[in-house]
């Protein structure tokens, strides 16, 4: 067995498809590159082919193939699962990468040839997976399989574990019964069928008792949300290393992770305004989204989303300063629709404005006169946030009279903590508090006040 070296070394293939401009291309595989280095590997090549469709049983066609199996000490084959030695696997690769008709292999040159992960920009079926760990000799993951282990790595409270669970098993379990090698889990022929099935029950069971503890968990959420009512509520939603957390701290003071890397930050926080306003304004911060992010993983992460349909205002934050950032916008947009969150009112942020230069900013200003342009680690700015979230607020705001019997002058907290009460006076009924809010703040206090 071969001895692992202590950092793997990978390979991303990409395949250009019909519609799929250059710049998209080349912005995607380096994307992926930083998925993969957030996962730990170093990533020492990169290897692209412009094809009509993914379906072949290898995504790549046979002489890029034999390219990639270069890189990694493959045979280039699928039929066999020999491994080249990694001497005659360097030659071949350097006569493929000088040859005329090859088209562009990027290896880094100061990094080994010899890759031992072979990584697709695209979601694989588990078929072409084997196929390609047949012909590489290496372990092969696909985009959507980086994001879900980047996910595992990162889940730190117990809903986000079991939602990452659940995601897990629903990605991994069909490779793991059709990759002879994936994971390492090889089996004897004959003991086969009946593991298959028997780990299959045992999928099903543990989906069955994961979905159980999230429900639960789920209903404390929807209790916790539905007990916050009609505060006044401001989610920070968008790409995944847009400065989601860096704004959350420096809005509410608090601790949250922010980190150079994609999807640190896996958990819903929910935290006040600072300093304090009256009613107080909570802002919650949100998982991140990227392109192409898995379905299954989209649907577990529904406190998050939750968080962006409650709330009164949604700040799509956008890393200004990154080329792809309308495409990045544009995948913000579309995951909030498809959950119905685009009927939440939204403003814009321009972030990392301090990395943008003049003519980049008047090309923004111009395409986004609405956006507010500014750097999560202005004080400046984040104060001139604060004033227009504020100010949203206080536009929808409307004046209005509630009584307060005399007998249920307990409630005066509730009162105080969903509303600004500009006066109070008393007659006969009970205490009449002048106060202003959110109108469906004020019903539902009404409602409060007046049941018996
Ligand atoms: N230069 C600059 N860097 C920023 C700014 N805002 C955030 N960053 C940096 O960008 C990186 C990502 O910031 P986070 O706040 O963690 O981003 P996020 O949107 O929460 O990311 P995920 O949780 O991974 O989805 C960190 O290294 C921040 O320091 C900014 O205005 N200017
Ligand atoms: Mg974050």
């Amino acid at each position: 067995m071969d001895t692992k070296p202590p950092v793997s070394r990978a390979i991303l293939v990409g395949v250009q498809l019909p519609g799929v401009d250059d710049a998209a291309h080349v912005a995607s595989i380096e994307e992926l590159g930083r998925l993969v280095k957030t996962l730990g590997y170093e990533v020492v090549g990169t290897l692209s082919q412009r094809r009509e469709a993914l379906e072949g049983a290898t995504v790549l066609g046979k002489g890029r193939l034999h390219d990639l199996a270069a890189l990694t000490g493959g045979t280039g084959v699928v039929g066999t699962m020999a491994t080249a030695p990694k001497s005659k696997a360097r030659e071949r690769f350097d006569e493929d990468a000088a040859g005329p008709a090859a088209l562009p292999v990027e290896p880094d040159p100061d990094a080994p040839p010899k890759a031992d992960v072979v990584i697709v920009d695209h979601e694989i079926s588990p078929s072409q997976a084997r196929n390609l760990e047949r012909a590489t000799g290496a372990e092969v993951l696909d985009r959507t399989g980086v994001i879900v282990e980047i996910f595992h790595r990162h889940a730190r409270s117990r809903e986000a574990k079991l939602q990452v669970e659940m995601a897990r098993l629903q990605y991994v379990v069909p490779r793991l019964r059709e990759s002879s090698t994936g994971g390492g889990r090889q089996r004897g022929v004959g003991a086969g069928e009946s593991n298959i099935d028997l780990d299959r029950r045992k999928v099903r069971d543990r989906r069955a008792e994961l979905k159980a503890q999230l429900d639960e968990i789920q209903r404390d959420d929807d209790q916790r949300r539905s007990a916050r009512g009609d505060q006044l509520r401001v989610a920070l939603v968008g790409y995944t290393n847009a400065g989601k957390s860096s704004l959350m701290r420096a809005l509410t003071g608090s601790e949250v992770l922010v980190a150079d890397q994609l999807f640190a930050t896996l958990d819903t926080t929910v935290r006040a305004l600072r300093p304090e306003t009256l009613p107080r304004v909570l802002v919650s911060d949100t998982v991140g989204f990227i392109k192409k992010l898995p379905h299954d993983l989209v649907a577990s992460f529904r406190s998050t989303l939750a968080e962006a349909l409650d709330a009164s205002l949604l700040l799509y934050v956008v890393d200004a300063s990154d080329s792809t950032h309308e495409a990045q916008l544009e995948v913000t947009r579309s995951v909030l629709h498809e959950i119905g969150a685009d009927a939440v009112p939204s403003l814009l942020l321009l972030n990392k404005m301090d990395r943008v230069d003049e003519a980049s900013r008047a090309l923004l200003a111009a395409r986004h006169p609405e956006a507010v342009f500014l750097s999560a680690a202005s004080a400046d700015d984040v104060a001139a946030l604060r004033g227009t979230i504020i100010a949203f607020f206080e536009s929808a705001m409307v004046e209005d009279r509630l009584t307060l019997p005399y007998a249920k002058q307990g409630l005066l907290g509730t009162v105080y903590e969903n509303a600004r009460v500009l006066s109070e006076e008393f007659d006969a009924d009970g205490r009449i508090l002048h106060v202003r809010g959110l109108p469906g703040g004020i019903a539902r206090l009404r409602k409060v006040l007046s049941a018996s």
